[in-house]
């Protein structure tokens, strides 16, 4: 199957949950993680949704999914009850809607999966296998995580904050380009007296760019 990866941002973007149990706790997990406005529908809830309903950080609705639940305007679905009809309703009501939706473990009811993901800071490397394996994707998650830096998510930090100087000061050419990739090579570039970061912070200096 050929899915479309891409990184949304869902700051501030209405998603609703149907469902509180624990496959919807991971996925308010994630939603939230990228600062998205979570309603969640069910009449039972974990206690780790109750308390961030309690702290005002999601809004919860205690009853069960009604049709008409999905507000136009709503930016994404996740329907995980543990009644398969219910979770194939609210698909069908999102996806009229033209609201992408994922019924969580029945892929033909899903217009997204949820990838495994590894992240350090702003680096966040997703894996999928088109449903294929998810247990496969679970294991390379692992690998993955064991061997990529704990402080990737820093370096990644300083990088970027030395990438916009380079590029607020230097007019875009192969020279810029070329610095940029020396950069990006942690092993040659991590510390502070490495030649390239020295070389970059020289060049803002000395060569203004000209609009
Ligand atoms: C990646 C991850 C993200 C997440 O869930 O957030 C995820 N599943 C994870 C784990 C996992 N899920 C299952 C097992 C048991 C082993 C196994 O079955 O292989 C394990 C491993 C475990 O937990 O041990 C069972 C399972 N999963 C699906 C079905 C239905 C079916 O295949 O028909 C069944 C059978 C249910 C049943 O038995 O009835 C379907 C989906 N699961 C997906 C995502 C989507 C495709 C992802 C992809 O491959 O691209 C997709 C299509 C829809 C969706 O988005 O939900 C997360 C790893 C998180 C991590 O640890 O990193
Ligand atoms: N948890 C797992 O590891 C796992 C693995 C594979 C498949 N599944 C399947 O995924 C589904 C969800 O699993 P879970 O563990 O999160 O279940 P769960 O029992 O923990 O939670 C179910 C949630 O759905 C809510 N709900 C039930 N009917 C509803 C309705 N009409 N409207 C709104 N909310 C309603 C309940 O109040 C509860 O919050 C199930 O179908 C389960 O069989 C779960």
């Amino acid at each position: 199957m050929d899915l479309f990866p891409i990184f949304l941002k869902l700051t501030g973007r209405p998603c609703i949950v149907i469902g509180a149990g624990n496959l919807a706790e991971s996925k308010i997990e994630s939603l939230r993680a990228a600062h998205a406005a979570v309603t969640v529908i069910a009449p039972e809830a974990r206690p780790s949704i109750v308390e961030l309903a309690q702290a005002g950080e999601i809004t919860w609705l205690r009853r069960e999914y009604a049709p008409g639940d999905i507000a136009d305007g709503t930016f994404l679905v996740v329907t995980a009850t543990d009644v398969g009809a219910v979770n194939r309703a609210v698909y069908l009501e999102a996806t009229g809607k033209n609201i992408i939706c994922n019924a969580v473990d029945d892929p033909p009811f899903c217009d997204f999966y949820f990838p495994s993901v590894v992240r350090r800071g702003d680096l966040q490397i997703a894996i999928s296998t088109a449903g294929a394996s998810p247990a496969l994707a679970q294991r390379l998650r692992k690998e993955i995580n064991a061997q990529l830096p704990l402080d990737t998510g820093d370096w990644l930090t300083d990088l970027g904050n030395l990438r916009r100087e380079v590029t607020q000061m230097e007019p875009l050419n192969d020279e810029r380009k070329l610095l940029l990739h020396q950069l990006a090579q942690r092993e040659v570039c991590g510390y502070d007296g490495c030649p390239s970061r020295q070389l970059a912070r020289q060049h803002a200096l000395t060569n203004p760019k000209h609009d």
